[in-house]
Order: structure tokens, then C-alpha cells, then sequence
């Protein structure tokens, strides 16, 4: 028997069903729950009656109806964020770009969870070099009870810790001053609180390698020192460049005006990284960043790990923050399922302005391979202490934005910050303005097209999505549907960064997270079955039914069903609909 629910009652259903209440329930229409029975009809919605034991009574009428909505209950619909920004700003206005908050003590509470919801994250990164096991857990909790509670679509990220062998550690809470010409000693001795002039470093051999007269840069350049004297693995070092010391300041070595490579014995998954990745799968995370990552070796061997595992699948993403990943890079980026730009560490292991001409390549790399891409660390540094951002965060943010980025990322201004909330709808605003000098000046006409596809059928479908991000821009039509099972259709349309938005219509839930972090790409679960025009059909009817679209809005609707969902042969279309 169909079960009740909320939009049938709306689309004027005659009938009565068993339990029929509990099911109102579930699909958010608050009605009370006594396993009693309820009669709908077109005028007495909802009413309650006693004890009635209860069969389905369907006109033919009706029945059709039924049939037909039926497809539709198990929907999800759209997050009610990019909701609530189509129906003000329309389809143009909708934001494009995806934003990622790095959650911390400052926004973990679920009121200030539920702002930054509102305010329009997308993805919500745990970092597990920090905080305990249960208050992860906590927060994740917390994320998917909002998610069902209130409609909201976050996907939720961890980031492992990895191999970090470079951070360092005065001792002290706060910041130190190094002066000019001052003698440190840098040692992997542990001991409790601070001693003058004493550095401890985060791990045993990293003096391994290090000769007399290489340099130690803090943070990419907060202070410099150079080695005076090797004392067993100890290293004594006199300040070349006066500056300051942060708690838990990031070092790199340099010799000759390079950086000093080391084959550390550490991998870049540690036994606490793998225990963390166990934990995430475990609560049902959709996205895994792993830190350090210089080869595609541990990417693959993690992605072969995830396939042996009965959950839904997790995506896998890699950090792009050491010199060695950038020399392996094309490899990382094709092995995994998308990247970040963790401009952090990258900041530390190569010269600070080469960052700019990196991130732009990384960026173009990935929408070569069509992978998406965030652009992370110090967006909007400065508003994890003030209520506004630099001029030069706001350029800076602006830039990644026109390079067509997927996905911005606020770390410490979210997770720590007291403004994080105005710095998440800093990076709307700055995302939201950009898009629109994008689209004035047909930005999109000038990305280079490189071919991905190799066999017939994978040129079939990304030419299929060339020419509709083609044509939805020069009919300019409202919207573009898609209807995919991976994700990879959605993912190959948003790679030519059209004007409209893409809906994805996808029956499958992690495909549905995993496509949150997509340039433009706003996903939706519905039923999807071998019949094409009839999934067509139940999209559209979907979205008319939520008033996303209305009478005379016009549509391009791409669809692919793969070889084992349609009976006989994959096939793929385009087909221009007018709302009616
Ligand atoms: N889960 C957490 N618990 C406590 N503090 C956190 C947490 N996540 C992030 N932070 C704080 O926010 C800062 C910025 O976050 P992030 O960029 O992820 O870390 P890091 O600075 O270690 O690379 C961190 O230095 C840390 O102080
Ligand atoms: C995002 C980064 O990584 P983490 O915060 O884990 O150091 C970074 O280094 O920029
Ligand atoms: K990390
Ligand atoms: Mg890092």
C-alpha cells in the first residue's frame, strides 16, 4: 500500500490508509501520531478519525495520480538554503561557487551550526588534528540532525592529520618575539611547559638530513634561523630574520635556496589517521581530505580500502600542500575524486609568491581532469579577530572566485573566530558579485576545452555536455536538469561552468552529498527508474510542485542511464522543455 504523505495530500488524493498518521509524520506534515486513522479528501485534509480500520480506497482518478506521485516520496528535495536563494534572487542569482567551514569550539553548538546553514555552507570540515573523538562525533550528530530536522543539505568533511613533521612548539600559549641574532636550541625533547630559548619539535628525527648552515623558516617566513651546530639530534640555530613564533608554528628546512626533500620513514597515513578514517565512515561522512599527500599512492590505496567497505561510498580528496605533491601532480588530482588547495603548508614548503601562480594552475589542472577544487587557508584571516576582512582578503577571495574554483574554505575565522558567521556571508557576497562580473563579461566563452574522454562512450557524454552548457547559455535558458546516477553527467556539465544552474537529480545519496561541493550544481534525490521520460517527468514535476520552476520557464534536461539500469543500450539526450 502507498504511503501517505504530505504532498499527496496537497495534490488532492482521495483515500484512506493504514497508520496513515505516522507516515504525515515522517514526511514533516506534524500531525499527532495513535496509529489511528486518517481520511483525506480535497477538503478535510488531515482529519482524524477513530479506530476505522483502514483500506486504501483509490478512484481511478486518483490511482493515477498515486502512481504517478508515488515516485515522489521518497524524495528529498532541495536544500531550503539554495531554496530560499532562487526564490529571491532567481536562477541567475543563485550562488555558484560551494563554501566550506572548518568547524571548531567557536560555531560548534547546533544554533550556531544552523547559522552557518543559513548562511549558506555547504560542507561542513572537521579537522581531526584537533579536539577529542566524542566531540567529532558530536558534531557530526549534530550536522545530520539539521540535515533531517530542517531540510538542509551540509555534507560533512574530515581532514586527516598526516605525517606533519614540521611543527614546532615554544611552549608557550601565545605568540614569542625572536630577535635578530638570537641563539635557539630546537630539540624532540618532550617536556612539560616552556623553557628560554627552547623549541620542541612535533616529531623525533626531524633533524635527519640537516647540516650546519641550512635554514629554518617558521611559517613561511615569520622568522628564519640558520643551523650554528648539530648537538646529538638537537639543532642550535641563531635568527637570521627577526620575527614572531604562534603556537604550533609549521617549519620548513632550506638549503641552497630550496627546500630541503627527506624521505621520512612516517606515512601519509598514519595508524591515528586510519583510526580516524574508521570513525568517519562509521558516521557516515561523505568526503575524506587527506593531508600530505605526495603521491597518488595513498589516495588509491585509501579508495581501495573505502570499495571493500559495505557503506555508501565516501569521496576521497587530496591536499595539495608539500613541493613533492606538486611535482606529482597530475597523478594525485586524476587518482582522486577532488582537491584542495591547502595553501597553509604549501605556504610553508614553497616561497610565498609562487602561491598565486600555483593555485591558478592546480585550479585549471583539476576542471582539465574535471575534478572539483577548493581553495583553502587564511581567506579571510583577519576576521578571526575583526568584524571586516582586508581589502586584499576580499581580492584575494574575488580571484578565486574568477578562476572558477568550486569551493572556498574558511578555517580558524569559522572554527575558532568570533565572526564567522560574517565571514562565511563575506565569501557569499564576494562569490555572488564575482559570478555576476563572470557572466557580464562571457568569462565562460574564454575556459580552454580540452577533450577527457577517451572511449566513444565517455566522448559521447561530455560532448553531450559541452553542447548543452552551450546551448542553455546562448538560449539562455532558465535551468538545466540532469539526471545521473554517479554524478559524473552534473560533474561534466558544471566543468563548462554554464550561465544556469544544474539541478542533478540522483537516486543516489552519497552522489547526492558528493555533488555539493560542484561549481553550480544543485542536487536532488528522486526515484530513478529505467524509464527515461518518466524520470524526466517526475524531476520536473518536483520541482513545479516546490515552485522552483513555474509556467514558461524553460529548461534544457540532459539525461544518461547507464547500460545496467537501461535494458538494452546506454543512451544520452538533451531536450529543451517549456514549463507548462
Ligand atoms: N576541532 C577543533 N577544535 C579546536 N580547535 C580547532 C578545531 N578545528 C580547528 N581549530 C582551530 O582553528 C585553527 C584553524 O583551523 P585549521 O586551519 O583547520 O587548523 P591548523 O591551523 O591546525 O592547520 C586551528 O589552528 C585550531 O586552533
Ligand atoms: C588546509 C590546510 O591543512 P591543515 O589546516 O590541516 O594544516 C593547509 O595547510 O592549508
Ligand atoms: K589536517
Ligand atoms: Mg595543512
Amino acid at each position: 500500500m502507498a504511503e501517505v504523505n504530505a504532498m499527496m495530500i496537497r495534490a488532492g488524493c482521495n483515500f484512506v490508509a493504514k497508520n496513515p498518521v505516522l507516515d504525515l509524520k515522517r514526511s514533516g506534515f506534524g500531525m499527532p501520531v495513535f496509529g489511528r486513522t486518517v481520511w483525506c479528501n480535497r477538503r478535510t485534509t488531515g482529519r482524524v478519525g477513530n479506530g476505522v480500520k483502514a483500506v486504501m480506497q483509490v478512484d481511478l482518478e486518483d490511482a493515477e495520480r498515486l502512481r504517478r506521485l508515488e515516485g515522489l516520496e521518497a524524495t528529498l528535495g532541495l536544500d531550503i538554503v539554495a531554496e530560499r536563494e532562487l526564490k529571491e534572487k532567481g536562477f541567475l542569482g543563485m550562488r555558484k561557487t560551494k563554501l566550506v567551514c572548518t568547524i571548531g569550539p567557536a560555531c560548534s553548538a547546533i544554533e550556531d551550526l544552523e547559522k552557518l546553514a543559513l548562511e549558506g555552507m555547504n560542507i561542513a570540515r572537521l579537522n581531526m588534528c584537533h579536539n577529542s573523538r566524542e566531540w567529532h562525533c558530536d558534531v557530526i550528530r549534530k550536522i545530520k540532525k539539521l540535515n533531517e530536522g530542517k531540510g538542509f543539505c551540509i555534507s560533512v568533511m574530515i581532514d586527516t592529520e598526516g605525517s606533519q613533521i614540521h611543527v614546532v612548539d615554544h611552549g608557550a600559549p601565545s605568540s614569542i618575539k625572536v630577535e635578530d641574532g638570537s641563539i635557539w636550541l630546537f630539540t624532540a625533547e618532550k617536556f612539560e611547559g616552556s623553557r628560554p630559548f627552547t623549541v620542541q619539535a612535533s616529531y623525533e628525527g626531524f633533524s635527519e638530513g640537516i647540516q650546519v648552515g641550512d635554514s629554518i623558516v617558521i611559517d613561511g617566513g615569520m622568522a628564519t634561523f640558520e643551523v650554528i651546530e648539530k648537538i646529538g639530534n638537537d639543532l642550535s640555530c641563531r635568527c637570521t630574520d627577526p620575527g614572531l613564533f604562534l603556537p604550533r608554528a609549521k617549519c620548513s628546512f632550506w638549503r641552497d635556496g630550496r627546500v630541503v626533500v627527506r624521505n621520512h620513514e612516517s606515512p601519509t597515513l598514519s595508524r591515528k589517521d586510519w583510526s580516524d578514517i574508521e570513525f568517519g565512515i562509521a558516521e557516515g561522512v561523505d568526503f575524506i581530505a587527506l593531508s600530505f599527500v605526495n603521491s597518488a599512492d595513498p589516495v588509491k590505496h585509501l579508495k581501495n580500502f573505502l570499495s571493500t567497505k559495505p557503506a555508501k561510498s565516501v569521496r576521497v580528496l587530496a591536499k595539495i600542500e608539500s613541493l613533492e605533491s606538486l611535482q606529482n601532480l597530475e597523478e594525485i588530482i586524476e587518482a582522486s575524486e577532488g582537491i584542495m588547495v591547502a595553501r597553509g603548508d604549501l605556504g610553508v614548503e614553497i616561497p610565498l609568491e609562487q602561491i598565486p601562480a600555483v593555485q591558478e594552475e592546480i585550479t585549471s589542472v583539476c576542471r582539465e581532469l574535471n575534478k572539483p577544487v577548493i581553495i583553502a587557508s587564511q581567506l579571510l584571516e583577519s576576521m578571526v579577530e575583526y568584524p571586516t576582512p582586508t581589502r586584499a582578503e576580499v581580492a584575494d577571495v574575488s580571484e578565486a572566485v574568477r578562476q572558477y574554483a568550486d569551493a572556498l574554505m574558511l578555517s580558524g575565522e569559522s572554527a575558532i573566530g568570533s565572526y564567522g558567521q560574517k565571514a562565511l556571508s563575506v565569501l557569499q557576497m564576494a562569490s555572488c558579485r564575482m559570478e555576476l562580473w563572470s557572466r557580464e563579461e562571457n568569462r565562460e566563452n574564454f575556459l580552454p576545452h580540452y577533450q577527457l574522454g577517451v572511449s566513444l562512450h565517455d566522448r559521447i557524454a561530455e560532448e553531450i555536455c559541452n553542447s548543452a552548457a552551450e546551448l542553455a547559455n546562448r538560449l539562455s535558458v532558465d535551468a538545466i536538469f540532469v539526471l545521473t546516477t554517479q554524478g559524473h553527467m552534473a560533474s561534466l556539465l558544471s566543468r563548462n561552468r554554464p550561465r544556469p544552474p544544474i539541478f542533478a537529480l540522483t537516486d543516489d545519496d552519497s552522489t547526492r552529498m558528493a555533488l555539493n561541493l560542484q561549481w553550480g550544481v544543485f542536487p536532488l534525490r528522486i526515484e530513478l527508474s529505467e524509464d527515461i521520460e518518466a524520470n524526466i517527468w517526475r524531476g520536473i514535476e518536483l520541482v513545479k510542485s516546490k515552485g522552483l520552476v513555474k509556467q514558461g520557464d524553460s529548461v534544457l534536461v540532459v539525461s544518461e542511464i547507464s547500460p545496467a539500469r537501461a535494458a538494452s543500450m546506454a543512451s544520452q539526450s538533451i531536450q529543451l522543455k517549456t514549463i507548462v
